[in-house]
């Protein structure tokens, strides 16, 4: 008799995407792609339009592909390069009674192939890991969005699952403490500054809970353990488990918000600010952290590896180091099994945190 084969659990892990390449046309195709979904530049459909095509296509396109330039390698984009890497090692991890996939929520891979990979292999669950710590409607929402917009078309749906934020997540929090770790010994830094991504503020006003500071508290003090879908709180409550881990007093670091688009107020205060106040009171070396990120991107290595290292040094400061991202270390690997495995009730997994 044929022995019956166990249906496979079907993983898929979302990052946000990266041009194709790094020459215009593309990084103009990807911009397009990007900014013309309503969860990330949430203005109405005609403003969204004349926008990203009026302004951003034409000027912005060919300075993001100078930057997309020096940040490409041989490997091409580090975000893809990674998501491919992790891919394959949570992949090994897991064994075979999972199959993992990958998509980019804008560009290539794309998730419907992904989705179609899962499909092909018959799995009876997919559990949906958008590759963001902190929620954000702009992130994690949007690829839940396209995911649920997918599927929704199947025949057979199945058991979905979504892990929607691991900001506060002990695996995660130790993965990158223990990279930061390996700078704080070597050098006896003046200040730690923990940078984010930014969003505008409306987009926190319009996820508020009835927990949430909606923007008074300067550190979103309110709740951080049940404010889970409020970004700016989740940002603040990432960073004070880190400084936790590290060791760091309340003086000793500081949390801002980076790479801001237009003219609307996007969450305070902004890393420029932050940078040039730390270098003016005599900070001379500075450790940054970027922890809304889980690979190196255009994000981490220019903007805050290069750009803020100007600004800190115009300013007066000496040394600027950036703790690199989670990228393929080991405990990330472990992170995202442990997070996989938390949502199969069948799977046990005992961690050992360091
Ligand atoms: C960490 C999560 C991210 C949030 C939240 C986010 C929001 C957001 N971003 C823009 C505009 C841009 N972001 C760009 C690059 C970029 N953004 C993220 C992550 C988040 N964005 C990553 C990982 C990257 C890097 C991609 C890479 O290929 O390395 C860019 C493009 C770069 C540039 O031209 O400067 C833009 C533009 C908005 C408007 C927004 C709003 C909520
Ligand atoms: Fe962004
Ligand atoms: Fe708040």
């Amino acid at each position: 008799m044929q022995q019956k084969q166990a249906l496979k659990t079907g993983v898929l892990l979302v990052n946000l995407g990266t041009p194709d390449s790094p020459e215009v046309p593309d990084v103009r195709k990807y911009l397009r792609e990007f900014l013309m979904d309503k969860r990330v530049i949430d203005i109405s459909y005609w403003k969204r339009w004349m926008l990203v095509n009026m302004i951003i296509a034409p000027f912005r396109a060919p300075k993001s592909a100078k930057e997309y330039k020096k940040l490409w390698t041989e490997n091409g984009s580090p975000l893809l390069y990674y998501g491919v890497k992790v891919k394959s090692l949570l992949q090994e991890q897991l064994g075979e009674e999972f199959h993992v996939a990958l998509g980019m929520r804008y560009q290539s891979p794309s998730i419907e192939g992904a989705l179609t990979e899962l499909k092909a292999q018959g799995v009876h669950k997919i559990i949906v890991v958008p590759l963001f710590p902190q929620y954000a409607s702009a992130t994690v929402g949007s690829v839940t969005d396209k995911v649920m917009e997918l599927v929704k078309n199947w025949q057979i749906i199945p058991d979905m699952d979504f892990i929607d934020h691991f900001h506060d997540h002990p695996m995660f929090i130790n993965a990158f403490a223990e990279i930061g770790k390996s700078y704080l010994k070597k050098k006896d830094y003046d200040h730690v500054i923990f940078s984010y991504h930014g969003v505008p503020e409306r987009q926190i006003i319009k996820a508020a809970t009835d927990t949430c500071c909606k923007l008074k508290d300067a550190t979103c003090a309110c709740n951080q353990e049940q404010n889970i879908y409020c970004y700016r709180s989740a940002c603040f409550h990432t960073t004070k488990l880190l400084a936790e881990a590290l060791g760091l007093k309340d003086d000793q670091y500081s949390v801002c918000f980076q790479s801001r688009l237009g003219k609307d107020p996007w969450i305070q205060p902004y890393t420029e600010d932050v940078i040039i106040d730390l270098a003016k009171a005599g900070k001379k070396k500075v450790l940054a952290y970027s922890p809304a990120f889980i690979a190196d991107c255009l994000e981490t290595t220019l903007e805050v590896g290069e750009e803020y290292k100007e600004v800190f040094e115009e300013n007066g400061g000496e040394e600027w180091d950036l703790v690199e991202s989670l990228n393929e270390h080991p405990l990330w690997i472990d992170c995202l099994e442990q997070l996989v495995k938390e949502r199969c009730n069948t799977h046990a997994f005992n961690p050992t945190i360091a």
